[in-house]
């Protein structure tokens, strides 16, 4: 049977900042260049590749000569604003040595919280992966206080996980993956190799960062994987120095602790729609497309749609009706409430010419559309 990670084909992986810049003694160059050797061979086999690095902080600690890190909040962020111009060079070119680009993506709270804003960071970094380039993701610690971090990567590499839909969360870390207590402190602390994401048991297991380098310890590792289990993706934990750790993966090799979702990535996302109760908007739409919706497992395309009722935005969850008022499906827009006026009763082929771009030919593709 094949493993997680040969059956993924969107992958997000994750490096902690010990691992990134050698415990603090200045980024590891021979590290990042056998990740990107076999990041450049995961691409090879037709998988799409995001990096979540961090290391800012601790590389810009070093670069502006702090022994410890620094309480003051404009000094860790100066810390933060230096450091990541040291990741990026180092990433940009490991990377082109395969012929590959990269992207820095920098991202805060308020840019997942913000519906927009969200959708735009979809689009930014799926237009990417389509375009070959592997980007590269930290929080913009620039601009965030601390009560508005992610804090650690681990949480924002399973956002990102879930923003893109991804089949699995590779989290690179400096210990083989969860033990049955933080190893530094218990030497009978033994390997877990599998278990269920989201299991409240392996809460107790973990503990906070082994160093004074790394943020979030285990315990963010583990709500990493409930939270990336949420839309579907696996996590793998997994020893970064290991020099071969992503291709063993990617042959199949059980290292490290996988934590495995309980649900499909699509099954989540039609669960997540099926519990939205309050929908922004609905669409009433003709006999035929009740047809294709119901019976024929469809999509609903715009000239299906007799009439748009509500307010909404793009990426909004609405609702579709038959001309009898019966609630037949709820789905995400690909369009506003107003875009969707203008081009419903129209053949896709028309989208682009009324509305000067196309988002996708149908209203509601078939992959974000569940039946009631
Ligand atoms: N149950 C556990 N299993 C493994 N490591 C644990 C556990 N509990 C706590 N840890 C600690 O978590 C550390 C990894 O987290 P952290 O230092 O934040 O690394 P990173 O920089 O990779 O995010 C390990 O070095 C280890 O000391
Ligand atoms: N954005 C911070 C990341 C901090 C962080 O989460 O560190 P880690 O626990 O090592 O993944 C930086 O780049 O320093």
């Amino acid at each position: 049977m094949k493993s997680v990670i040969q059956k993924a084909t969107r992958i997000i992986i994750k490096v902690g900042s010990s691992l990134v810049t050698n415990d603090g003694r200045g980024l590891d160059h021979a590290a990042i260049a056998r990740w990107a050797a076999q990041i450049a061979a995961l691409r090879a086999l037709g998988k799409e590749v995001v990096l979540v690095s961090s290391g800012a902080v601790a590389e810009g600690m070093l670069r502006l000569k702090f022994e410890t890190r620094p309480t003051d909040i404009h000094e860790l962020q100066a810390c933060a604003a230096v450091g990541q111009m040291g990741l990026a060079q180092i990433y940009e070119s490991s990377f082109r040595a395969h012929g590959l680009g990269t992207a820095q993506v920098l991202l805060t709270h308020a840019d997942l919280a913000d519906r927009e804003r969200y959708l735009n960071a979809r689009s930014t970094l799926t237009t990417l992966l389509r375009f070959g380039v592997v980007p590269i993701i930290n929080e913009n610690d620039t601009v965030v206080t601390d009560e508005i971090k992610f804090g650690d990567n681990d949480t924002l590499g399973a956002l990102v996980a879930n923003l893109i839909e991804a089949d699995a969360l590779i989290i690179l870390t400096d210990q083989h993956g969860l033990f049955s207590a933080d190893p530094r402190k218990d030497p009978a602390a033994v390997l877990i190799a599998r278990c269920q994401a989201g299991d409240p048991a392996l809460e107790a297991m973990a503990g906070g960062a082994g160093s004074s380098i790394g943020r979030g310890g285990m315990l963010t590792k583990i709500l990493a994987a409930k939270r990336a289990a949420a839309s579907g993706a696996h996590t793998i934990i997994a020893w970064g120095r290991d020099s071969d750790v992503l291709t063993r993966l990617a042959n199949g090799e059980a290292i490290g602790t996988e934590l495995s979702a309980q649900t499909g990535r699509l099954t989540a996302r039609k669960q997540w729609m099926a519990d939205h109760l309050h929908t922004a908007g609905k669409v009433v739409i003709d006999a035929g497309a009740v047809q294709k919706l119901s019976n024929e497992g469809k999509s609903l395309l715009p000239i299906g749609v007799v009439e748009v009722r509500g307010e909404f935005g793009r990426g909004a969850v609405i609702t579709c009706i038959a001309e009898d008022g019966r609630a037949l499906a709820r789905g995400l827009s690909n369009y506003t409430s107003a875009e969707a006026r203008r081009i419903m009763r129209k053949p896709s082929a028309e989208i682009e010419s009324i509305l000067g771009f196309l988002e996708g030919k149908e209203l509601i593709h078939r992959d974000n559309l569940v039946l009631l």
